[in-house]
């Protein structure tokens, strides 16, 4: 499953569920200059470093294949950490392993099994949280139903080169 990995990589990256998390100072800390006093609380957004052109080329725009084969042609050049979707350090996010693993066996499942149309026209909103307005109400078909009338053969981990 290479390529879900890049199409659940660039989800995380646009439109991850955890935008940013809360920290409190415990002392002192100077960050580029500036001086962040003990005990005040700050806000580290993930999803502006995400969408930052200076860390991922064209930031906006969901582009899974920037993953394939770590293609730094498609990365501007960037330190380690600049994705972060389940969080970093003391904090990183216990369920990442199975997190990635249930996206993963979902999306692999429903677009080789499935195919769908939208049931109607709906928007992803970033505050507070990430989220379709409508619950992205879909049209759900079985690809065994639909795949000699509409000539879908099972292409939907195999990348660009393969969908052309
Ligand atoms: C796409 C799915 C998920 C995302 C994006 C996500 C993201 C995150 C992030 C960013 C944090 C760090 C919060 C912080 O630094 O304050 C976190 C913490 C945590 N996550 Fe997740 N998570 C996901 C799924 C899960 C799952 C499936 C589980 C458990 C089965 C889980 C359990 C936890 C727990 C217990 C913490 C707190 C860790 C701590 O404070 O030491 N998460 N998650």
């Amino acid at each position: 499953m290479a390529f879900t990995q890049c199409i659940v990589n660039e989800t995380l990256r646009l439109a991850n569920i955890i935008g940013a998390v809360f920290r409190r100072a415990t002392t002192d800390i100077d960050i580029k200059g500036y001086t962040i006093p003990k005990g005040w609380k700050v806000i580290a957004s993930f999803r502006a470093v995400h969408l930052n052109a200076e860390h991922f080329k064209e930031a906006r725009t969901f582009n899974p294949w920037r993953w394939q084969n770590n293609d730094k042609s498609e990365a501007v050049a960037s330190p380690v950490n600049v994705f972060t979707p389940f969080g970093g350090g003391p904090r990183l996010c216990p369920g990442y392993e199975l997190a990635r693993v249930v996206l993963s066996v979902f999306l692999h499942r429903m677009v080789t099994r499935f195919s769908w149309v939208p049931a109607e026209e709906d928007k992803v909103v970033f505050f507070p949280t990430t989220r379709t307005l409508k619950r992205y109400p879909i049209i759900l078909k079985r690809r065994e139903e639909t795949r000699s009338s509409i000539g879908i053969g099972n292409t939907a981990d195999t990348g660009r080169q393969k969908d052309n």
